[in-house]
C-alpha cells in the first residue's frame, strides 16, 4: 500500500498555487470517493499503516484468483466495441443542436469567461500580453474564439502554437465543436507531417516547429493578425526562436503600419487589410510571467482569477524509489476504493509505460466479480498519431480506462473522463553534450520541475472535481526546481542554426531570452560546413536551402539532396521516411533478440539496417498493394517482428515527401536499381559526422571526425551487431550503459575519400 499525506499543496517561489486543499473546497457529495483506502489520509490527519487491501498486488497471492471479467486488447477500436452503450451512446444521442448549446453553456461557466470583455480591452490597447491562468480556466480554447468574436483579428488569422502535436490536433477539434463547424474550415490545425485548414480557416492550432518553418515561406508572418505562444513554460527551442523573431516581426509590421496611416488616406484600411500590426499573447498557467514581461519591453501582464475545479492534491508520506511498483499499487488503490472516472498516469517513457501496463493488466485479470474492468491505453511520443488520440475515445460505463502518458499528455490538453491523476514525478530529460568534432544526445530519467507537477495535477479536475496522487513527498516537492532549463541551453542547434540562416538571420547575434552557449553553437556551424550546408564564412549555399525545403532532419535532408546527384531518391525517400516515423520500425524484444533476427532474415541486407529497412518497407508495399487483410497484414507484421504502425506511418511520410518533390520539379521515382553503393554514399553525405573506424586493440569503435577517444559499440538491435567492419555509418549515438551506434551501415573505406570536406588518413581508407 502506498500512504499518502496531507493535501496541503506547497507551491513554488514564483508559481501560482494550484490546489491548496485545505482552502478549495471539498468535492462535490456525488464526487466524494466512496471510501479512503487504509493508508490514504485526507486533509491533515497523518497517514495510517493498516495492512493494504492490495498485498496481492505485491505479493503472490492475487488480487482474486478467479478472472470473471471481460478484459479488452489494447488494439481493439474500443470506440467502435463499446458504440452501443455507456457515455458514447448517451454523447450520440443527443442532437447536433443540445450538444452545440451544451458546448456554449461550458463555455459561459469557465473561469477565463468572466475576464473575457477584459481581455478584448487589453488586447486592443497593447500589442503584446502575458496571460496567466490556472490549468482549466479555459486560456488555450477561449482567447482564440473571444478574439475571433471581438473581430480582433480582422482579415487574418489566429495563430494558437503548441509545443506536441497531440495537443494542437485535440485541441482544433475541441474548438471547431465549440464553434459548431466541421474540423478543418473556420478552425484547423498544423502539424508536421499533417494538416488540416483551408482558405476560411481563421484559427489555426500548429506545433511551435510548423510556426517556425512558415516564417520561411513569410518572414513578416503576414497571414495571421494574432499569434499566441502557449504554454510557453515549456522554453522549447522553437518558442524561444519564434519569441525572439516575433519581436522583430512586431516591430517591422508596427513601421509599416504606421507608415501607412501617415502617408495616405486609405492607409487606415491598408493598414487593416495588411493585417497590422501583430498581436501577441503569451499565455501559461505556470509562467514567470515576469520574465517574459520584460523581454518584451514590460509588457502587461494579465491573471485569469479562479479555477475551474477543485484538484485535492496527495503526497506519499514516503519516498517511493520503485515508483513503477508504487504506481501500480496506487492505480488499484484508487480503482477498489474510490469512485468511477478515469485515471491519467505520468511516467518516465515507453519502457516504464509498459512495464506499468502490463502489471496493470496482469492484475485486473485477477479482480473479483463485479469489479470495475480496466482498459489500460498508453501515450507517449513514439506512438503514432492514430493511437495517440484512441485515449480520447469514450469507454462504456462499466470500465475504467487508464491512461500511461510521458509528459506529451502535461500541458493543454483535456481527455475527457479523467478524474485521476497519478504522478511519478520523473521524466525523460534530452541533453546534448558537446565534444571536438561530434555530438552526444543523453536521455536520462530525472525529477520533473514544480511547473511539471502542477500541469500533471492540472489534467485532473476539468470536467469534475478531481484527485491527484504524487508519489513523492511533500518535502520532495518543495526541493524540485521551479522550471526546466530552457531547451536552447542543453538542445542540439544544428536544424534550428540552418533554418535562421535561410532566413537571414545568425542564431549567435538574435535577441533571445537566454542566449544559447556560444560553444553549441560553434558545433552547429561546424556540422552545417562540413555537411556543405554553409560555405566557410558561415552563410548559407544552394545544399542548405535545398536541405531546408524539407522538413527532416538535417542529417536526411542532406541525404536527400546527395540523392539527387546520385540518382537514387526513390531509395533515400523510402529509407528517410522510416527514419523520420515516430516508432522504431523494428521490434526489438532484448528476451528475442535471436528469434527476432531470423524472422527478419528475408529482409537482411549485408550492408547494415539502412537498406535493411528499405527491403522491409518494400516488402510491407507489396502485402498493401495486393490486397490483403488488416489481420493478414497485422499478422505479417508480428511474424517478423516490424512495427505495422511504423510502416503505415513511413508510408504516409513517403507520399508526403514526393509530393514536395513533384511541388520542387525533383523527379522521385529516380532509382539506383539493384546498385546499392549510390545509396550509401548518399546517406554518408548526411551522416559524414557518425562515422567510425573499428580499432582492433580496444575491441570498439572511434569516431572518425573527432579526437575523442570514446568507444562505441554496434547496438545489440543492429543487424550487424556481432560483426566487427572495418567503417560503419550511423543515425545516432547513444548513451545509455556504454555508447551504441544506432541504425549502423558498413561503408567501404574508400568511400570516405569521396567527401569533399573530409579527407581521411591513410590508415583510415586502408582495405
Ligand atoms: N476535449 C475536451 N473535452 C471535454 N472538455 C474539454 C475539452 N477541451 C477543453 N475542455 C473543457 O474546457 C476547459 C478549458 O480548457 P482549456 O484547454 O481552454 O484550459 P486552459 O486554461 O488552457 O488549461 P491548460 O493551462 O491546462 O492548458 C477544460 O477544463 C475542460 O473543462
Amino acid at each position: 500500500m502506498v500512504a499518502f499525506g496531507a493535501g496541503d499543496s506547497p507551491t513554488g517561489d514564483s508559481l501560482p498555487s494550484l490546489s491548496q486543499s485545505k482552502k478549495v473546497p471539498p468535492p462535490l457529495a456525488s464526487s466524494t470517493p466512496k471510501k479512503r483506502v487504509n493508508g490514504f489520509v485526507n486533509g491533515n490527519s497523518s497517514s495510517t499503516s493498516g495492512p493494504s487491501k492490495l498485498s496481492g498486488i505485491n505479493g503472490n497471492e492475487s488480487p482474486s484468483k478467479k478472472r470473471k471479467v471481460a478484459y479488452m486488447d489494447e488494439e481493439e477500436d474500443y470506440g467502435e466495441r463499446f458504440a452501443v452503450n455507456g457515455r458514447a451512446t448517451l454523447l450520440g444521442s443527443e442532437t447536433k443542436a443540445q450538444k452545440f448549446q451544451g458546448l456554449q453553456e461550458q463555455r459561459r461557466q469557465l473561469p477565463i469567461a468572466k475576464g473575457r470583455e477584459a481581455l478584448i480591452r487589453e488586447v486592443r490597447e497593447n500589442d503584446t500580453v502575458v496571460l496567466v491562468g490556472e490549468t482549466g480556466s479555459g486560456k488555450t480554447t477561449q482567447v482564440p474564439q473571444y478574439l475571433l468574436e471581438a473581430d480582433i483579428s480582422s482579415s487574418g488569422q489566429i495563430g494558437v502554437t503548441q509545443p506536441r502535436r497531440v495537443a494542437a490536433t485535440s485541441l482544433a477539434s475541441r474548438v471547431a465543436d465549440e464553434q459548431g463547424v466541421a474540423l478543418g474550415s473556420r478552425v484547423g490545425y498544423a502539424v508536421r507531417f499533417n494538416e488540416r485548414h483551408g482558405p476560411g480557416t481563421k484559427i489555426k492550432y500548429l506545433t511551435d516547429g510548423m510556426l517556425f518553418r512558415e516564417l520561411l515561406a513569410d518572414p513578416l508572418l503576414s497571414r495571421y493578425s494574432v499569434i499566441i505562444i502557449d504554454e510557453a513554460h515549456e522554453r522549447t527551442l522553437n518558442t524561444d526562436v519564434l519569441l525572439a523573431n516575433l519581436k522583430r516581426i512586431q516591430k517591422e509590421r508596427k513601421e509599416r503600419a504606421t507608415e501607412n496611416l501617415t502617408n495616405s488616406a486609405k492607409g487606415k484600411e491598408r493598414a487593416r487589410e495588411d493585417k497590422l500590426p501583430l498581436k501577441l499573447i503569451i499565455m501559461s498557467a505556470t509562467l514567470d510571467a515576469e520574465k517574459f514581461s520584460r523581454f518584451f519591453n514590460n509588457t502587461k501582464i494579465l491573471y485569469v482569477k479562479g479555477r475551474q475545479h477543485p484538484v485535492e492534491i496527495f503526497h506519499t508520506i514516503r519516498s517511493q524509489p520503485d515508483y513503477a511498483d508504487a504506481t501500480v499499487r496506487t492505480f488499484f488503490q484508487i480503482h477498489l476504493d474510490y469512485e468511477p472516472g478515469d485515471v491519467l498516469i505520468f511516467l518516465a517513457g515507453q519502457e516504464d509505460i509498459e512495464a506499468v501496463q502490463e502489471s496493470i493488466k496482469t492484475y485486473a485479470k485477477q479482480l473479483p466479480l463485479g469489479q470495475m474492468s480496466v482498459f489500460t491505453c498508453p501515450m507517449y511520443a513514439n506512438l503514432p498519431q492514430n493511437m495517440q488520440t484512441q485515449v480520447f475515445k469514450p469507454t462504456s460505463s462499466g470500465v475504467r480506462k487508464c491512461i500511461l502518458a510521458t509528459n506529451i499528455a502535461e500541458t493543454s490538453i483535456t481527455i475527457p473522463g479523467v478524474r485521476y491523476v497519478i504522478d511519478t514525478g520523473k521524466h525523460k530529460e534530452k541533453r546534448h553534450y558537446e565534444y571536438t568534432g561530434g555530438g552526444l544526445d543523453s536521455l536520462m530519467t530525472k525529477d520533473i520541475s514544480k511547473s511539471s507537477a502542477m500541469q500533471r495535477a492540472g489534467r485532473a479536475g476539468r470536467e469534475g472535481p478531481g484527485f491527484c496522487f504524487r508519489l513523492y513527498t511533500e518535502s520532495d516537492f518543495r526541493k524540485m526546481e521551479s522550471t526546466y532549463l530552457p531547451e536552447i541551453l542543453r538542445t542540439n542547434l544544428m536544424s534550428s542554426t540552418l533554418q535562421l540562416k535561410c532566413l537571414g538571420q545568425d542564431i549567435s547575434s538574435l535577441d533571445f531570452m537566454d542566449p544559447p552557449d556560444p560553444d553549441s553553437v560553434r558545433a552547429a556551424y561546424l556540422t552545417l560546413r562540413i555537411v556543405g550546408a554553409l560555405d566557410k564564412r558561415n552563410e548559407v549555399t544552394q545544399i542548405g536551402r535545398m536541405m531546408n525545403m524539407f522538413p527532416l532532419e538535417p542529417t536526411l535532408s542532406r541525404a536527400f539532396v546527395a540523392a539527387q546527384e546520385n540518382g537514387c531518391i526513390y531509395e533515400i525517400i523510402g529509407i528517410v521516411s522510416v527514419l523520420s516515423a515516430s516508432a522504431n520500425l523494428f521490434i526489438d524484444p532484448p528476451k528475442n533478440r535471436e528469434k527476432a533476427r531470423e524472422a527478419r532474415m528475408a529482409f537482411q541486407d549485408n550492408s547494415g539496417d539502412h537498406l535493411t529497412a528499405l527491403k522491409t518497407l518494400r516488402a510491407y508495399e507489396e502485402i498493401v498493394t495486393s490486397g490483403k487483410s488488416k489481420s493478414a497484414r497485422r499478422a505479417w507484421c508480428e511474424q517478423h517482428y516490424v512495427n505495422e504502425r511504423a510502416l503505415s506511418e513511413a508510408i504516409d511520410i513517403q507520399k508526403q515527401l514526393r509530393g514536395i518533390c513533384e511541388r520542387e520539379k525533383l523527379d522521385w521515382n529516380a532509382s539506383a536499381g539493384n546498385a546499392i553503393e549510390p545509396v550509401l554514399r548518399s546517406l554518408l553525405v548526411g551522416l559524414v559526422q557518425n562515422t567510425a573506424i573499428y580499432r582492433e586493440e580496444t575491441n570498439a569503435y572511434r569516431q572518425i571526425t573527432s579526437n575523442s577517444a570514446m568507444k562505441i559499440q554496434i547496438h545489440p538491435s543492429s543487424v550487424l551487431s556481432g560483426r566487427t567492419p572495418r567503417v560503419i555509418m550511423y543515425d545516432e549515438p547513444i548513451f545509455t550503459s556504454k555508447i551504441y551506434a544506432r541504425g549502423v551501415s558498413t561503408i567501404p573505406p574508400a568511400m570516405l575519400s569521396m567527401l569533399p570536406a573530409f579527407q581521411p588518413t591513410k590508415e583510415q581508407t586502408k582495405k
